[in-house]
């Protein structure tokens, strides 16, 4: 497939096993190729008699699936895996058309994916619950059961890893889910429902509606829906954890961050060098736990900044589906606009631009429309300006400069975020005190941005809380039973 070529002409909601139409529709939504700036599919969000229908099907499929045990669902996980590694090139060139990430970073998005199934289908068959011995031979035991139907609602960032990371400990867990991915992103998750079906999931067992704020809330707020796990904003965050208070429902809120990078004078410039560009510039700059705030010791400012510089100037904007291609276009004209205007904003406020923050034509006439950038590095930077205080989700690094470990603790920590952070030193133990000091869910030491699927993800703070990946996860979609079994005479005090 080639870019500019990419249509989509069958219904984009998945339920009971197949695609459909949606049963009814609040509006309309239009999703486009960024790389070109044309439309490749509109199509009707869908409005309460969709989301019943949906939930209805979930519930089905849940009553099947929460019967059978760990060993057989994972069963079915590991299939589900082993088709989306065979077909990792398809979805990743879905991914890259419709998102704008390079073909290469696609690829390893969906690796992680399939990993995720792989890794919770291995612990489906190991969950269990405690024995606990009581006096006089009683006793007692736990069992984890799952929660029911779950909702899932994804950002447009990560389409495919978005849907597969919420799915997999949920139906490990042997829950259903209802899944409703960005409309900016609306493809992939179907080519994930579609296979969660050749493997063997039982129709209804995951699902998708299409739709923005108003189809969420619907999901959010439905009586049937157990849990809800989002991904995206904090103000849509917000909202959806007030609705899931009225229905007393679990959430689990992967938010956004302005995550700090430290760079203390003794680290391995080259590797801190490629860590800042991991922290800052894989997909196109719009991620999550981004190191944004790029603190240097003063004594390596001029030399870490020069390579910093040079490296992001050398990055390949282009086509995303071409090999070589490493940086791609924004996800569309509005969010291209606002990082632009935080570069602007950054000027005014007193920072240098160093590299980039405009935008970019290349030479391909049909990319003539697309939504690109030059990656930018602010240079000047203070912790009061605009650029280093808010989520820019673009490509833009801050890169501030410090002198002791205490006061970059003090300012890396002034935020209301707490995603992820960073350090670069070969002092191992500063490293480590310095991360069990840092206020965020996700720290890393000398790299940046990796994600193994073994690990939990999840923030501190207004990032959020619940984690993803990771054995932790498995708590988060499912509940545990206490049953107490007497094995005496009921020694009544009445
Ligand atoms: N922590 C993480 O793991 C993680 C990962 C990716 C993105 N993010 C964050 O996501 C943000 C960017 O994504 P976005 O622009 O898609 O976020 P967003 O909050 O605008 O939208 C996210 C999803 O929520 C839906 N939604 C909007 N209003 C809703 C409502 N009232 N009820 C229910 N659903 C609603 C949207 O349709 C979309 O599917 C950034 O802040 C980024 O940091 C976080
Ligand atoms: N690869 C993890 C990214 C999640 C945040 O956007």
């Amino acid at each position: 497939m080639r870019t500019g070529s990419f249509v989509v002409s069958q219904p984009l909601n998945y339920r009971g096993g197949a695609r459909v139409q949606p049963a009814d529709a609040s509006g309309s939504e239009t999703a486009f190729e960024p790389a070109t700036g044309r439309v490749i599919a509109t199509f009707s969000c869908s409005g309460e008699k969709e989301v019943n229908l949906a939930v209805e099907d979930a519930k089905a499929a849940f009553n099947i699936w929460r019967q059978k045990s760990g060993l057989e669902r994972g069963r079915i996980l590991l299939e589900a895996a082993r088709i989306i590694r065979e077909r990792t090139d398809e979805i990743a060139t879905v991914e890259s058309i419709n998102n704008g990430k390079s073909i290469l970073e696609a690829r390893l998005d969906i690796d992680t994916s399939w990993q995720c199934l792989e890794y919770y289908a291995g612990l489906a068959g190991s969950m269990a619950g405690e024995h606990i011995q009581l006096p006089g031979g009683s006793f007692g035991y736990t069992r984890r059961e799952p929660l029911g139907v779950c909702v899932g609602i994804g950002a447009w960032n990560y389409p495919f890893q978005i849907a597969s990371w919420k799915s997999a400990p949920a139906l490990a867990c042997g829950n259903a889910m209802v899944f409703k991915p960005s409309p900016f992103t609306p493809v992939s998750a179907l080519l994930l429902a579609e296979i969660y079906t050749e493997a063997g999931a039982p129709p209804g067992l995951f699902n998708v509606v299409q739709g923005g704020g108003a189809t969420g809330q619907l999901l959010c707020q439905h009586r049937d829906v157990a849990k809800v796990s989002f991904t995206g904003s904090v103000p849509t965050g917000t909202k959806i954890m007030e609705v899931a208070a009225k229905g007393i429902k679990p959430v689990t809120l992967e938010l956004g961050g302005k995550s700090p990078l430290i760079i203390f004078a003794d680290c391995n410039l080259e590797n801190a060098v490629k860590g800042a560009l991991m922290a800052n510039f894989l997909t196109q700059g719009e991620v999550c736990c981004n190191g944004t705030r790029v603190f240097v010791q003063k004594e390596i400012l001029d030399k870490f900044t020069e390579q910093v510089v040079q490296q992001t100037q050398r990055i390949k904007i282009g086509d995303p589906l071409l090999e070589g291609t490493r940086m791609g276009p924004l996800i569309n004209r509005p969010h291209l606009e606002r990082v632009l205007g935080f570069v602007k904003g950054a000027k005014e406020q007193g920072a240098k631009v160093l590299c980039g923050g405009d935008p970019y034509v290349p030479e391909d006439p049909k990319l003539k429309d697309g939504y690109f950038m030059r990656p930018c590095v602010l240079g000047n930077c203070r912790d009061d300006m605009t650029c280093v205080k808010e989520e820019i989700f673009g490509p833009v690094m801050s890169i501030l400069s410090f002198d002791t470990e205490a006061e970059v603790l003090e300012r890396a920590n002034n935020t209301s975020f707490g995603l992820a952070a960073g350090v670069f030193t070969r002092d191992l133990q500063r490293a480590h005190r310095v991360v069990a000091e840092l206020q965020a869910g996700v720290c890393f030491i000398n790299n940046y941005n990796v994600s193994p699927v073994e690990l939990p993800f999840g923030g501190y703070k207004k990032s959020g809380f619940g984690r993803e990946n990771g054995r932790v996860t498995i708590e988060h979609y499912s509940q545990l039973k206490t049953v107490c079994v007497e094995m005496g005479d009921v020694e009544s005090a009445f």
